[in-house]
């Protein structure tokens, strides 16, 4: 697929084009990632699935956006080049603000090591007694720092937000993506999803603050299939442990370039992003 747009921002999974004036094309890209690696072998349908259901987010949660005099980039999402129908938004360019606004309901992954080490992650002082999976008393907002492609965000203090943005838009930013995150959470529940986690990025126009970037996918989030949700060991991913299975059992390194997928593999983990989508919006996937 060749855009005849100018490229602004490239990640693992998605691309960022000049779509003139104040307007950006966000494409989503059939890529797949895992253990910090894109895999050689597209998801078919996965750029559009996790599109439409961001699309579909921005919609659940403009009433929390609203309440904080807030709005979301999206312009349209059918008002996109044919090459990338259904897995493009077009978006106001924002002013990007330099944090990761990540909201935490559970204990996973690095959060768990690091709680481990200190009873804590980073300034957010967590109760004893936790194990990873463990659901968290309350919410917390453990953001980072944009890293450059391919390192890791950087966990930074709540102290460091303030540096970063001033303290009111700080603590604007923290209740904010708290409130979309019990909202999203609420919402996946209700649909038998665990949101064990999610990070949100915003943006200013106008000095005002709108949601960027995409929102609540199992891209930007840990999505756990509550029927198995069981503290006290790594929880399978809804979407990914079909291809993290495969590649344990493969042998691969996770050094070298990793092996391509099998097509069960491939068939198989489309059919979780389709049924995450419908299981979200009650929807068909189309
Ligand atoms: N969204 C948005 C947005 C906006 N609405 N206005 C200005 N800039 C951006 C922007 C540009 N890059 N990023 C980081 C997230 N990227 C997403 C795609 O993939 C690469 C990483 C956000």
């Amino acid at each position: 697929m060749t855009l005849d747009l100018p490229l602004v921002a490239r990640g693992k999974v998605r691309e960022v084009y000049d779509a003139g004036g104040d307007r950006l094309l966000l494409v989503a890209s059939d890529r797949i990632s895992a253990y910090d690696h894109v895999l050689p072998t597209p998801i078919p349908d996965k750029g559009r699935v996790l599109t439409q259901l961001s699309v579909w987010w921005f919609d659940q949660l403009a009433p929390v956006l609203a309440r904080f005099g807030a709005t979301h980039h999206l312009l349209s999402a059918t008002d996109v080049p044919a090459s990338v129908a259904g897995r493009a938004m077009l978006v106001r360019r924002l002013d990007m603000l330099p944090v990761e606004c990540v909201a935490r309901g559970y204990l996973s992954g690095s959060g768990t090591r690091e709680y481990e080490r200190t009873g804590a992650i980073v300034d957010v002082v967590l109760p004893p007694g936790l194990v990873e999976g463990s659901q968290l008393p309350e919410p917390v907002f453990t953001p980072s720092t944009k890293a450059d492609v391919g390192e890791h965000d950087e966990a930074i203090d709540f102290a460091r937000v303030v540096s970063l943005v001033g303290a009111a838009r700080a603590e604007e930013l923290r209740e904010l993506t708290l409130a979309l995150y019990r909202r999203g959470a609420e919402i996946a529940r209700d649909a038998g999803i665990v949101l064990a986690d999610t990070k949100v990025e915003f943006g200013l126009s106008g000095g005002a603050l709108v949601l960027g970037d995409e929102v609540l996918t199992p891209d930007s989030s840990r999505f756990w299939p509550a029927s198995s949700w069981s503290p006290g060991a790594a929880q399978p991913s809804f979407d990914k442990q079909y291809v993290r299975d495969w590649l344990t059992s493969s042998g691969w390194d996770r050094v070298s370039p990793p092996p391509e997928l099998p097509d069960d593999v491939v068939a198989a983990t489309r059919e979780r992003y389709v049924a995450a989508y419908e299981q979200l919006t009650g929807t068909s996937f189309r």
